[in-house]
């Protein structure tokens, strides 16, 4: 992909298509849980972690919530930018899982509205949008303190469909060999395997 001014915008191609929720997806109302134990924004054992709760959509669409705590913050009492935007990256990651489909974030367009302070809870909300071959758009925005409390943060992304090996070659093997391993065969898909 070129770097600089002829990068591919977020923008879906006209020939996208409408994305389809996979006939094993969750069911609305239904908890997302983690996809991996260590993961920075689901991860119950990541103690600094931001322990995003994520919850099924209709359609490809999900919610989360995200407190902010004292080991989120940039400025005194406030959290972090980059912080903000894990939350809103692991809120979009989660759609592929409706999908079925494992991608990875290509690029994430993020617009801070408001500060969000510590002990702020943030209630995001995601939906992909299209589908073209490996790509995936879709966008998320934040509130503060309840669904439709002040808009704080939004995001437009692009995620990119990827095979196993995207892992298994650049992941550490340790890593991928404890993962592999997790009793919990629906967190073993989810991390690892692709749209049946
Ligand atoms: C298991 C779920 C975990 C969820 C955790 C939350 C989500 C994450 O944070 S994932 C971690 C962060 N992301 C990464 O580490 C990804 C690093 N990047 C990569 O591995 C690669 O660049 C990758 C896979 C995105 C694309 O590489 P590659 O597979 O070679 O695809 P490539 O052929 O370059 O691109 C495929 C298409 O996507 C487009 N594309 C790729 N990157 C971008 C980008 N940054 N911006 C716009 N378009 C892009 C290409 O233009 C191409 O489009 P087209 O098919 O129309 O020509």
């Amino acid at each position: 992909m070129p770097p600089g001014p002829e990068r591919p915008g977020l923008t879906p191609p006209p020939d996208a298509a409408a994305p389809v929720r996979h006939r094993d997806a969750p069911a609305p109302g239904e908890l997302l849980g983690s996809h991996y134990d260590q993961c920075f924004g689901c991860g119950e054992d990541q103690a600094h972690g931001l322990h995003l709760v994520t919850t099924a959509g209709e359609g490809v669409s999900v919610t989360a919530e995200f407190t902010v705590r004292p080991a989120h913050q940039g400025a005194p009492g406030l959290a972090h930018g980059g912080v903000l935007a894990s939350a809103l990256d692991e809120t979009l990651g989660s759609l592929n899982w409706l999908l079925r489909t494992i991608a990875v974030t290509g690029r994430l367009e993020t617009d801070y509205v408001r500060p969000v302070p510590v002990g702020a809870t943030l209630h995001l909300a995601a939906r992909c949008h299209a589908v073209a071959g490996r790509k995936i758009f879709s966008t998320a925005e934040g509130r503060i303190g309840g669904p439709d409390g002040p808009l704080a943060v939004r995001a437009d992304a692009l995620f990119v469909e990827v095979k196993v090996d995207h892992f298994t070659t650049h992941g550490r093997p340790d890593e991928i060999r404890a993962a592999m391993a997790d009793p919990d065969q629906d967190k073993v898909t989810r991390a690892f395997e692709v749209n049946p």
